[in-house]
């Protein structure tokens, strides 16, 4: 299905058409098509049988991505019979603000290439600023951002932030670290090390560029809650011998680095406890709840609840977190503040939505689903936390930022993103 077709309403039953806004002298907005034209389109056009391999010939293959959405093409070719592609840059990049120089920022965005980044990269780019991309590629991917590489304004490079990096920039979103529980735990180590150097870095160069700081601190700091919505203000509940304790105080120390360049230093940062987010270009594999269950209800598998699935989560879409990033850098709010959606699901009652939702978009499509999932149930992994809403009222007051997207509304996008993906065979 074309994007430009899917129509969204908000959870005031408003038409979403573009997201971000224009608040503390930064305008983020953006059509949402433009956005879609990045993430709802297939990564190559597919040569007719019996074509040549031939990189060279540009006319027929050429991809062109312009139904009602941003003239931009692609020139990668998959070749069916020889099983390979041959990869361009795109011959024509998406189209981006101009910006006189005096507004456009000298953005440094670590973990670039992971799924938020990726998506906050994009926004970036398309509002016209500078955009270094920093990642190590552990589990961030290069096709997450392919489509800007060679754009003048753009650079990606490969760079661990345990180790120092030097650049002049004016804003510094510090994003890099592995979010999914599998992942983070796989190396605990690593994590604690990319936690504390990594962010011991990034504070450095902000402190000698005298950049803006931003890091991507998380929901986990209040480890498995005692205190319901929860506030910032609330100081936690951490196991720091647990499987989770790499990444929960991991992040902890990272904002305690943070406050420390502050008041030492001076260093002018910006604190966002990011609650359970999910969307397109999520790992299909990453092991977190949304990818599971909808990978596994396309593919006709039973959906794995852990535990008894009482456990809660409230889940946002990517564009209302990634318009709060961007609002909370441009604000003079220096706490820490829940990036967050409060719609809280149980598990079970969240893996009973996510077959209806599949299950709708293949009927709008006309698939015929190989088999009736079912729920399963498998062990609750150690110190999952029983319970996790935000409260969003610092959110509300300081950055007047709420989330717009209905849980609904953006499972229905994913599922739409991985079914292209399914039939792209990269999934
Ligand atoms: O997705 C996120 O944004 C968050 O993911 C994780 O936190 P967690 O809440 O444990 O996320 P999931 O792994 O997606 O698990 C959510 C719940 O679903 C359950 N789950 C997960 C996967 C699955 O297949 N089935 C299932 O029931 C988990 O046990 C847990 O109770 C990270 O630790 C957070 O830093 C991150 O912000």
């Amino acid at each position: 299905m074309p994007s430009s077709a899917v129509k969204v309403l908000d959870k005031n039953g408003q038409e979403i058409t573009s997201v971000g806004f224009d608040r503390f002298g930064f305008n983020s907005e953006v059509p949402i098509d433009d956005l879609r034209s990045l993430y709802l389109r297939s990564h190559y056009s597919s040569a007719k049988p019996n074509d040549e391999l031939n990189p060279d010939d540009e006319g027929p293959h050429h991809a062109q991505f312009t139904k009602g959405l941003s003239p931009y093409q692609s020139k990668s070719i998959y070749y069916p019979e020889h099983n390979s592609i041959s990869y361009t840059t795109l011959a024509r990049f998406p189209p981006v603000k101009l910006l006189a120089p005096s507004q456009r920022k000298r953005v440094l965005v670590t973990g670039g290439a992971g799924f938020v980044g990726s998506h906050l990269v994009d926004r970036l780019m398309l509002l016209g600023h500078d955009v270094t991309v920093l990642d190590n590629f552990f589990t961030g991917s290069r096709t997450t951002v392919s489509h800007w590489v060679g754009h003048p304004n753009f650079e990606l490079v490969r760079h661990d932030v345990v180790e120092p990096f030097m650049i002049e920039c004016d804003q510094i979103y510090h994003l890099a670290c592995p979010a999914s529980p599998p992942h983070y735990q796989f190396n605990a180590v690593k994590t604690v090390k990319t936690s504390f150097m990594g962010t011991l870095n990034m504070l450095g160069l902000a402190k000698r560029t005298k950049a803006r700081f931003l890091i991507s601190s998380t929901s986990e700091v209040y480890g498995d809650p005692e205190v319901h919505p929860q506030p910032e203000d609330y100081w936690g509940h951490v196991n720091p011998i647990g499987d989770r304790a790499c990444y929960d105080e991991g992040k902890r120390v990272a904002e305690t680095l943070t406050y420390g360049y502050h008041r030492q230093d001076g260093v002018d940062v910006r604190v966002a406890r990011i609650f359970n987010t999910y969307g397109p270009r999520m790992n299909p594999y990453d092991g977190r709840v949304v990818s599971n269950f909808i990978v596994q209800a396309l593919k006709g598998e039973d959906l794995t609840v852990y535990g008894d699935g009482t456990q809660t989560r409230s889940f946002q879409y990517i564009h209302d977190l990634v318009d709060g990033l961007i609002c909370l850098m441009n604000s003079d709010e220096t706490r820490p503040v829940n990036i967050g959606n409060g719609d809280e699901f149980t598990i079970g009652d969240f893996a009973e939505l996510v077959r209806e939702i599949v299950e709708k978009v293949q009927a709008e499509d006309g698939d015929k689903p190989s088999r009736q999932v079912q729920v399963v149930y498998k062990a609750l992994p150690n110190d999952d936390p029983q319970k996790r809403r935000p409260d969003t009222t610092r959110a509300k007051e300081s950055l007047k930022w709420q989330p717009r997207w209905t849980v609904r509304m953006g499972l229905e996008e994913m599922v739409r993103y991985y079914k292209a993906k399914m039939a792209e065979g990269s999934l």
